[in-house]
Protein backbone atom coordinates (compact mmCIF):
# COMPACT_ATOMS: atom_id res chain seq x y z
CA UNK A 1 0.00 0.00 0.00
CA UNK A 2 1.56 3.24 -0.80
CA UNK A 3 1.73 6.24 1.81
CA UNK A 4 -1.13 7.80 0.24
CA UNK A 5 -3.28 4.93 0.58
CA UNK A 6 -2.08 4.00 4.02
CA UNK A 7 -2.93 7.96 5.35
CA UNK A 8 -6.70 7.82 3.26
CA UNK A 9 -7.17 4.89 4.71
CA UNK A 10 -7.00 5.59 8.50
CA UNK A 11 -8.89 8.53 7.55
CA UNK A 12 -11.93 6.86 5.86
CA UNK A 13 -11.85 4.45 9.02
CA UNK A 14 -12.91 7.76 10.57
CA UNK A 15 -15.45 8.57 8.64
CA UNK A 16 -16.81 4.90 8.54
CA UNK A 17 -16.73 5.40 12.39
CA UNK A 18 -18.44 8.93 12.28
CA UNK A 19 -20.86 7.59 9.67
CA UNK A 20 -21.84 4.96 12.23
CA UNK A 21 -22.84 7.27 15.12
CA UNK A 22 -24.41 9.84 12.67
CA UNK A 23 -26.69 6.59 11.86
CA UNK A 24 -27.88 5.83 15.07
CA UNK A 25 -28.40 8.89 16.20
CA UNK A 26 -30.44 9.60 13.35
CA UNK A 27 -32.31 6.48 14.05
CA UNK A 28 -32.60 7.48 17.86
CA UNK A 29 -33.59 11.13 16.68
CA UNK A 30 -36.47 9.27 14.60
CA UNK A 31 -37.56 7.42 17.34
CA UNK A 32 -37.63 10.48 19.31
CA UNK A 33 -40.08 12.38 17.02
CA UNK A 34 -42.43 9.33 16.97
CA UNK A 35 -42.79 9.61 20.81
CA UNK A 36 -43.50 13.27 20.25
CA UNK A 37 -46.36 12.35 17.33
CA UNK A 38 -47.75 9.94 19.93
CA UNK A 39 -47.94 12.23 22.88
CA UNK A 40 -49.55 14.63 20.20
CA UNK A 41 -52.62 12.45 19.23
CA UNK A 42 -52.64 10.99 23.06
CA UNK A 43 -53.44 14.55 23.89
CA UNK A 44 -55.85 15.74 21.24
CA UNK A 45 -59.33 16.62 21.72
CA UNK A 46 -62.13 16.36 19.58
CA UNK A 47 -62.21 15.01 15.99
CA UNK A 48 -59.50 17.10 15.01
CA UNK A 49 -56.24 15.83 13.73
CA UNK A 50 -52.95 16.29 16.25
CA UNK A 51 -51.16 19.39 14.76
CA UNK A 52 -47.99 17.35 14.19
CA UNK A 53 -45.66 20.37 12.14
CA UNK A 54 -44.52 22.71 14.31
CA UNK A 55 -42.94 25.91 12.83
CA UNK A 56 -41.86 27.94 15.63
CA UNK A 57 -39.66 24.55 16.72
CA UNK A 58 -38.58 23.97 13.55
CA UNK A 59 -37.31 27.76 13.95
CA UNK A 60 -35.76 27.32 17.29
CA UNK A 61 -33.92 24.26 16.37
CA UNK A 62 -32.59 25.80 12.98
CA UNK A 63 -31.63 28.97 15.25
CA UNK A 64 -29.85 26.77 17.59
CA UNK A 65 -27.85 25.29 14.86
CA UNK A 66 -26.70 28.08 13.46
CA UNK A 67 -25.96 29.85 16.65
CA UNK A 68 -24.06 26.86 18.16
CA UNK A 69 -22.05 25.94 14.60
CA UNK A 70 -18.01 26.23 15.07
CA UNK A 71 -17.50 25.41 11.45
CA UNK A 72 -16.11 24.51 9.13
CA UNK A 73 -19.30 23.95 7.92
CA UNK A 74 -21.04 27.05 6.91
CA UNK A 75 -23.83 28.06 9.44
CA UNK A 76 -26.10 27.95 6.61
CA UNK A 77 -25.37 24.71 4.90
CA UNK A 78 -25.73 23.05 8.46
CA UNK A 79 -29.52 24.32 8.78
CA UNK A 80 -29.83 22.72 5.54
CA UNK A 81 -29.16 19.86 7.13
CA UNK A 82 -30.81 19.72 9.84
CA UNK A 83 -34.07 21.22 7.80
CA UNK A 84 -33.73 17.91 6.62
CA UNK A 85 -33.36 15.98 9.57
CA UNK A 86 -37.21 17.90 10.80
CA UNK A 87 -38.37 17.25 7.64
CA UNK A 88 -38.03 13.16 7.48
CA UNK A 89 -38.83 13.27 11.51
CA UNK A 90 -41.92 14.85 10.48
CA UNK A 91 -42.23 12.39 7.41
CA UNK A 92 -42.06 9.94 10.11
CA UNK A 93 -44.45 11.31 12.36
CA UNK A 94 -47.35 12.36 9.62
CA UNK A 95 -46.44 12.97 5.80
CA UNK A 96 -47.47 16.57 4.77
CA UNK A 97 -49.11 17.18 2.25
CA UNK A 98 -48.46 21.10 0.64
CA UNK A 99 -49.96 22.62 -1.98
CA UNK A 100 -47.58 25.19 -4.54
CA UNK A 101 -48.43 27.27 -7.40
CA UNK A 102 -47.25 24.94 -10.16
CA UNK A 103 -46.26 23.41 -12.49
CA UNK A 104 -43.34 21.34 -11.25
CA UNK A 105 -40.23 23.55 -11.32
CA UNK A 106 -41.50 27.00 -10.05
CA UNK A 107 -39.69 28.94 -8.28
CA UNK A 108 -43.11 28.14 -5.18
CA UNK A 109 -41.82 24.48 -5.45
CA UNK A 110 -38.31 25.48 -4.87
CA UNK A 111 -39.31 27.75 -1.58
CA UNK A 112 -41.80 25.22 -0.26
CA UNK A 113 -38.91 22.41 -0.32
CA UNK A 114 -36.60 25.10 1.16
CA UNK A 115 -39.13 25.46 3.67
CA UNK A 116 -40.24 21.94 4.37
CA UNK A 117 -37.46 19.71 3.34
CA UNK A 118 -37.90 17.40 0.52
CA UNK A 119 -39.55 14.86 2.61
CA UNK A 120 -43.20 16.85 2.35
CA UNK A 121 -45.58 16.07 -0.54
CA UNK A 122 -45.49 19.21 -2.77
CA UNK A 123 -48.68 19.10 -5.16
CA UNK A 124 -48.83 21.84 -8.15
CA UNK A 125 -51.42 23.57 -8.29
CA UNK A 126 -52.79 26.09 -11.10
CA UNK A 127 -53.21 29.12 -9.31
CA UNK A 128 -52.45 30.95 -5.88
CA UNK A 129 -56.63 30.76 -5.52
CA UNK A 130 -56.49 26.75 -5.97
CA UNK A 131 -53.78 26.47 -3.30
CA UNK A 132 -55.88 28.69 -0.72
CA UNK A 133 -58.59 26.38 -1.77
CA UNK A 134 -56.98 23.15 -1.42
CA UNK A 135 -56.14 24.00 1.92
CA UNK A 136 -59.07 25.65 3.38
CA UNK A 137 -61.02 22.21 2.26
CA UNK A 138 -58.35 20.43 4.06
CA UNK A 139 -57.04 18.59 0.76
CA UNK A 140 -53.45 19.95 1.73
CA UNK A 141 -52.36 20.49 5.38
CA UNK A 142 -50.17 23.70 4.22
CA UNK A 143 -49.54 25.77 1.10
CA UNK A 144 -47.19 28.05 -0.08
CA UNK A 145 -47.65 31.32 -2.06
CA UNK A 146 -45.66 34.10 -3.11
CA UNK A 147 -46.13 37.39 -1.59
CA UNK A 148 -43.13 39.73 -2.47
CA UNK A 149 -40.24 40.34 -4.88
CA UNK A 150 -37.60 42.39 -3.90
CA UNK A 151 -37.37 44.07 -7.65
CA UNK A 152 -41.36 44.14 -8.58
CA UNK A 153 -42.77 44.57 -4.78
CA UNK A 154 -45.91 42.99 -3.57
CA UNK A 155 -47.92 40.44 -4.98
CA UNK A 156 -51.59 41.69 -4.55
CA UNK A 157 -53.11 39.33 -6.09
CA UNK A 158 -51.82 36.98 -2.92
CA UNK A 159 -53.14 39.87 -0.57
CA UNK A 160 -56.04 40.25 -1.42
CA UNK A 161 -56.65 35.94 -1.24
CA UNK A 162 -56.47 36.48 2.61
CA UNK A 163 -59.89 38.47 2.34
CA UNK A 164 -61.41 35.98 0.64
CA UNK A 165 -59.91 32.50 2.85
CA UNK A 166 -60.23 32.31 6.22
CA UNK A 167 -56.60 30.63 6.26
CA UNK A 168 -53.85 31.77 8.39
CA UNK A 169 -50.37 32.93 7.94
CA UNK A 170 -48.20 30.03 9.50
CA UNK A 171 -44.76 30.87 8.49
CA UNK A 172 -42.43 32.71 5.71
CA UNK A 173 -39.53 31.83 3.48
CA UNK A 174 -37.25 33.40 1.42
CA UNK A 175 -35.66 32.27 -1.89
CA UNK A 176 -32.69 33.75 -3.74
CA UNK A 177 -33.92 34.34 -7.53
CA UNK A 178 -31.74 33.19 -10.12
CA UNK A 179 -32.72 33.33 -13.59
CA UNK A 180 -30.76 31.94 -16.13
CA UNK A 181 -31.24 31.70 -20.24
CA UNK A 182 -31.86 27.43 -21.35
CA UNK A 183 -31.32 26.39 -24.73
CA UNK A 184 -31.36 23.20 -27.04
CA UNK A 185 -28.10 22.87 -28.31
CA UNK A 186 -24.72 24.40 -27.63
CA UNK A 187 -25.18 28.17 -29.80
CA UNK A 188 -24.34 30.10 -26.62
CA UNK A 189 -26.37 33.71 -27.28
CA UNK A 190 -25.99 33.31 -31.11
CA UNK A 191 -29.14 33.36 -33.22
CA UNK A 192 -31.56 33.99 -30.90
CA UNK A 193 -35.48 34.74 -32.66
CA UNK A 194 -37.76 33.93 -29.57
CA UNK A 195 -37.70 34.20 -26.13
CA UNK A 196 -40.07 32.40 -24.12
CA UNK A 197 -40.84 33.92 -20.01
CA UNK A 198 -43.42 34.84 -17.96
CA UNK A 199 -44.27 38.60 -16.97
CA UNK A 200 -42.51 38.45 -13.71
CA UNK A 201 -39.60 37.18 -15.30
CA UNK A 202 -39.48 40.32 -17.48
CA UNK A 203 -39.72 42.68 -15.18
CA UNK A 204 -37.21 40.95 -13.20
CA UNK A 205 -34.69 40.51 -16.24
CA UNK A 206 -35.54 43.87 -18.59
CA UNK A 207 -32.70 45.23 -18.34
CA UNK A 208 -30.32 42.45 -19.14
CA UNK A 209 -32.60 41.09 -21.94
CA UNK A 210 -32.72 44.65 -23.37
CA UNK A 211 -28.82 44.81 -23.36
CA UNK A 212 -28.36 41.19 -24.74
CA UNK A 213 -31.21 40.84 -27.09
CA UNK A 214 -33.70 43.98 -27.68
CA UNK A 215 -34.68 42.30 -31.14
CA UNK A 216 -35.51 39.03 -30.71
CA UNK A 217 -39.48 38.77 -29.98
CA UNK A 218 -40.48 38.22 -26.27
CA UNK A 219 -43.21 35.77 -26.11
CA UNK A 220 -45.04 35.59 -22.41
CA UNK A 221 -46.07 32.01 -21.18
CA UNK A 222 -47.79 31.28 -17.87
CA UNK A 223 -44.45 30.05 -15.92
CA UNK A 224 -40.71 29.27 -16.43
CA UNK A 225 -41.87 25.88 -17.00
CA UNK A 226 -43.63 26.72 -19.99
CA UNK A 227 -41.65 28.46 -21.68
CA UNK A 228 -38.48 25.47 -21.23
CA UNK A 229 -41.57 23.60 -22.69
CA UNK A 230 -41.78 25.83 -25.54
CA UNK A 231 -37.79 26.40 -25.99
CA UNK A 232 -37.84 22.42 -26.20
CA UNK A 233 -40.95 22.55 -28.61
CA UNK A 234 -39.17 24.82 -31.21
CA UNK A 235 -35.76 23.86 -30.90
CA UNK A 236 -32.08 25.94 -31.03
CA UNK A 237 -33.97 29.45 -32.48
CA UNK A 238 -36.08 29.81 -29.51
CA UNK A 239 -34.40 30.01 -25.44
CA UNK A 240 -36.50 30.02 -22.27
CA UNK A 241 -35.65 32.23 -19.04
CA UNK A 242 -35.73 30.13 -16.16
CA UNK A 243 -34.29 28.31 -12.90
CA UNK A 244 -31.47 25.59 -12.81
CA UNK A 245 -34.46 22.87 -11.69
CA UNK A 246 -36.66 23.48 -14.78
CA UNK A 247 -33.09 23.48 -16.61
CA UNK A 248 -32.79 20.02 -14.97
CA UNK A 249 -36.31 18.79 -16.08
CA UNK A 250 -36.28 19.77 -19.25
CA UNK A 251 -32.86 18.90 -20.22
CA UNK A 252 -32.28 22.24 -21.48
CA UNK A 253 -28.82 24.07 -21.52
CA UNK A 254 -27.73 27.11 -19.46
CA UNK A 255 -26.15 29.59 -21.56
CA UNK A 256 -25.98 32.68 -19.66
CA UNK A 257 -25.96 32.32 -15.87
CA UNK A 258 -28.16 34.82 -13.29
CA UNK A 259 -29.36 37.55 -15.75
CA UNK A 260 -31.69 39.15 -13.19
CA UNK A 261 -31.49 43.04 -13.01
CA UNK A 262 -30.91 42.81 -9.20
CA UNK A 263 -27.94 40.57 -8.18
CA UNK A 264 -29.81 39.86 -4.76
CA UNK A 265 -32.94 39.07 -6.47
CA UNK A 266 -35.31 37.19 -3.63
CA UNK A 267 -39.03 36.37 -3.42
CA UNK A 268 -40.65 36.10 -0.26
CA UNK A 269 -43.44 33.01 0.37
CA UNK A 270 -45.94 32.75 2.84
CA UNK A 271 -46.97 29.41 4.52
CA UNK A 272 -50.62 29.17 4.81
CA UNK A 273 -52.58 26.92 6.82
CA UNK A 274 -55.36 26.63 9.46
CA UNK A 275 -53.06 26.84 12.96
CA UNK A 276 -52.04 29.24 15.48
CA UNK A 277 -48.59 29.20 15.71
CA UNK A 278 -47.06 29.35 18.84
CA UNK A 279 -44.10 31.82 19.85
CA UNK A 280 -40.26 30.78 18.63
CA UNK A 281 -38.82 34.08 20.11
CA UNK A 282 -38.58 35.97 16.92
CA UNK A 283 -41.97 36.47 15.32
CA UNK A 284 -43.53 38.46 12.88
CA UNK A 285 -47.34 39.32 12.81
CA UNK A 286 -49.59 40.31 9.83
CA UNK A 287 -53.29 41.79 9.89
CA UNK A 288 -55.54 43.55 7.61
CA UNK A 289 -57.59 45.88 8.72
CA UNK A 290 -60.64 48.03 7.37
CA UNK A 291 -60.40 51.72 7.65
CA UNK A 292 -62.66 54.37 6.57
CA UNK A 293 -61.83 56.25 3.52
CA UNK A 294 -60.81 59.47 5.01
CA UNK A 295 -58.28 62.02 5.79
CA UNK A 296 -55.54 60.88 7.94
CA UNK A 297 -56.72 57.14 8.53
CA UNK A 298 -53.87 55.34 7.91
CA UNK A 299 -52.06 58.59 10.68
CA UNK A 300 -53.87 57.40 13.70
CA UNK A 301 -53.51 53.55 12.50
CA UNK A 302 -50.03 53.95 12.53
CA UNK A 303 -49.85 55.95 15.88
CA UNK A 304 -50.63 53.15 17.56
CA UNK A 305 -47.64 51.32 16.60
CA UNK A 306 -45.39 53.99 17.39
CA UNK A 307 -46.65 53.99 20.93
CA UNK A 308 -46.29 50.84 21.32
CA UNK A 309 -42.52 50.79 19.83
CA UNK A 310 -43.70 48.04 17.38
CA UNK A 311 -41.40 48.44 13.87
CA UNK A 312 -43.64 47.70 10.80
CA UNK A 313 -42.21 45.22 8.46
CA UNK A 314 -44.16 46.03 6.10
CA UNK A 315 -47.77 47.56 4.68
CA UNK A 316 -49.76 47.94 1.57
CA UNK A 317 -53.20 49.07 0.84
CA UNK A 318 -55.59 47.44 -0.71
CA UNK A 319 -59.18 48.44 -2.34
CA UNK A 320 -62.28 46.97 0.04
CA UNK A 321 -64.23 47.25 -3.34
CA UNK A 322 -64.30 48.85 -6.29
CA UNK A 323 -67.99 50.61 -4.70
CA UNK A 324 -67.08 50.67 -0.82
CA UNK A 325 -65.82 54.40 0.94
CA UNK A 326 -63.33 52.08 3.04
CA UNK A 327 -59.26 51.04 2.28
CA UNK A 328 -57.94 47.61 3.25
CA UNK A 329 -54.31 48.18 4.71
CA UNK A 330 -52.34 44.51 5.10
CA UNK A 331 -49.67 45.11 7.87
CA UNK A 332 -46.85 43.03 9.28
CA UNK A 333 -44.86 44.27 11.84
CA UNK A 334 -42.40 42.56 14.83
CA UNK A 335 -43.80 40.50 17.70
CA UNK A 336 -46.33 37.81 18.62
CA UNK A 337 -49.53 38.10 19.55
CA UNK A 338 -49.58 36.28 22.63
CA UNK A 339 -47.10 38.76 23.71
CA UNK A 340 -48.99 41.48 25.99
CA UNK A 341 -47.92 44.64 24.30
CA UNK A 342 -48.71 42.95 20.86
CA UNK A 343 -52.29 41.91 22.49
CA UNK A 344 -52.36 45.93 23.52
CA UNK A 345 -51.87 47.11 20.18
CA UNK A 346 -54.25 44.69 18.14
CA UNK A 347 -57.49 45.87 21.07
CA UNK A 348 -56.45 49.44 20.61
CA UNK A 349 -56.79 48.79 16.30
CA UNK A 350 -60.31 47.08 16.44
CA UNK A 351 -61.73 49.90 18.40
CA UNK A 352 -60.11 52.38 15.79
CA UNK A 353 -61.04 50.12 12.54
CA UNK A 354 -64.58 48.54 10.90
CA UNK A 355 -62.77 45.16 10.64
CA UNK A 356 -59.57 43.64 11.68
CA UNK A 357 -58.50 40.14 10.61
CA UNK A 358 -55.39 38.62 12.58
CA UNK A 359 -53.53 36.71 9.76
CA UNK A 360 -51.26 35.14 11.89
CA UNK A 361 -47.75 35.16 14.00
CA UNK A 362 -45.29 33.34 12.53
CA UNK A 363 -41.44 32.90 12.86
CA UNK A 364 -39.06 35.20 11.04
CA UNK A 365 -37.42 33.21 8.13
CA UNK A 366 -34.65 31.27 9.20
CA UNK A 367 -32.62 30.09 5.96
O1 LIG B 1 -40.96 19.01 18.40
C1 LIG B 1 -41.90 18.54 17.75
O2 LIG B 1 -43.08 18.90 17.95
C2 LIG B 1 -41.66 17.55 16.71
O3 LIG B 1 -42.60 17.06 16.11
C3 LIG B 1 -40.26 17.21 16.33
C4 LIG B 1 -39.78 17.97 15.09
C5 LIG B 1 -38.25 17.64 14.93
O4 LIG B 1 -37.93 16.79 14.13
O5 LIG B 1 -37.47 18.26 15.63
C6 LIG B 1 -40.51 17.51 13.90
C7 LIG B 1 -41.55 18.21 13.38
C8 LIG B 1 -42.02 19.48 13.93
O6 LIG B 1 -42.43 20.35 12.93
C9 LIG B 1 -41.04 20.09 14.83
C10 LIG B 1 -39.96 19.42 15.31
Amino acid sequence: MSDQETELKLLRDQIDSIDQQIHTLLNDRARCAQSVAEVKERYQQGDREAVFYRPEREAQVLRRVMQRNQGPLADHEVARLFREIMSVCLALEKPMHVAFLGPEGTFTQQAASKHFGHSAHCIPFNSNDEVFREVESGGAHYGVVPIENSSEGVVTHTLDLFKRFNLKICGEVELRIHHHVLRVGDEGLDNIARIYLPQQTLSQCRSWLDTHFLSAERILVSSNAEAARMAVKQGPAAVAIASDLVADLYQLNIVARNIDDQSDNSTRYLIIGDQDVGESGHDKTSILVTVPDKAGALYELLQHFHQHKISLTGIETRPASPESSHSVFYIDFEGHAANQHIQNVLQELQSDTVELKLLGSYPVAVL
